[in-house]
């Protein structure tokens, strides 16, 4: 932990692009013990700067070229389709060395590195919105260019915005499916369960307050027991119970079919992103 934490202690890091995830990968690169003195975040409008330099101390610019002449570790923190853009405006200005990390559903490390000069080390990572709050899972794997270094660097720095996993890049494009987009499952998840605790009668205070901390406390019981989530779901159905009242009608509506065709879905979308711009 040393070791990472001096390797991160004046490390000059670039968001270009500092948009949901942008801004959630910053707190987390914060909290790695990078200095905000040392992060420079480019936007395209000034309220934008205003909030970011607010809320972290962080130096702000519209000028994206000039935020990555002195960085050891670029962040592209764009949609997809404007990575193309970004890359013609930063790749000539890239110091030696720098590693340019890439946070783009589906863009595949072939995308970067066909864009950028030759040589420039990419880190393609999967990060998801709760690094917000240091709870977030994020996926790396490394391009041709990078070295040991410059992965465990990426690595101590995401590491801040909580747990970060080694991934082959064919298996990319299922963690985005699973992780990078699952935070927006949970949270429809949550809202339908409070809705139904309205239609039950509760006040919306309530039922949003029995939805989120349900939610916490199962993940926490995932977490801490490492028990399988069968294991766990039948110490909830007592038999001839609620749950598996409720649980019946979950698999007569399809659900379970359902989560397997939604992650599909997304995976199949990485693909098309990547096809349609590459
Ligand atoms: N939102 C999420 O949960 C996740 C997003 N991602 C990836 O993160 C990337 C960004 O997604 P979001 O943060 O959701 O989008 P976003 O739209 O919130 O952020 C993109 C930001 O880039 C800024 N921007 C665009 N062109 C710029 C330029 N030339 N100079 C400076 N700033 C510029 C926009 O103003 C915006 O603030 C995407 O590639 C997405 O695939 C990956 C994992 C999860
Ligand atoms: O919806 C998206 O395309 C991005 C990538 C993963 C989560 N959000």
């Amino acid at each position: 932990m040393d070791e990472q934490i001096t390797g991160i202690t004046g490390t000059r890091v670039a968001f270009c692009g500092t948009g949901n995830m942008g801004e959630a990968v910053l707190a987390g690169a914060l909290a790695s013990g990078v200095a905000p003195g040392d992060v420079v975040a480019t936007v395209r409008r000034d309220g934008r700067a205003g909030e970011l330099e607010a809320r972290y101390g962080v130096r702000t610019t519209t000028d994206n070229a000039a935020a990555v002449a002195d960085a050891r570790v670029v962040v592209v923190g764009v949609k997809p389709k404007d990575v193309a853009a970004m890359l013609a405006s930063i790749g000539p200005a890239l110091a030696p060395g720098a590693v340019v990390v890439s946070v783009a559903a589906g863009l595949p490390l072939r995308f970067f590195e066909e864009r950028l000069p030759a040589g420039t080390a990419v880190v393609r990572a999967m990060p998801n919105t709760p690094a917000q709050v240091g709870a977030g899972v994020t996926a790396i794997v490394g391009g041709s260019a990078a070295s040991d270094e410059d992965l465990a660097l990426v690595e101590g720095i995401l590491s801040g915005s909580g747990l970060v996993v080694r991934v082959a890049e064919k298996d990319m494009d299922a963690v985005g499916a699973l992780a990078g987009s699952g935070p927006a499952y949970v949270f429809y998840v949550v809202d339908a369960m409070a809705e139904a605790g309205v239609l039950l009668g509760l006040t919306r205070d309530v039922a949003r307050t029995l939805a989120v901390q349900t939610v916490l406390g199962a993940g926490r019981l995932l977490d801490e027991t490492g028990e399988h989530p069968v294991t766990l779901r039948e110490r909830v159905s007592s038999p001839g119970g609620t749950t598996v009242a409720a649980l019946r009608r979950l698999d007569d509506r399809g659900v379970r079919a359902a989560f397997l065709d939604a992650l599909e879905a997304a995976r199949d979308r990485a693909r098309e992103l990547a096809a349609e711009l590459g």
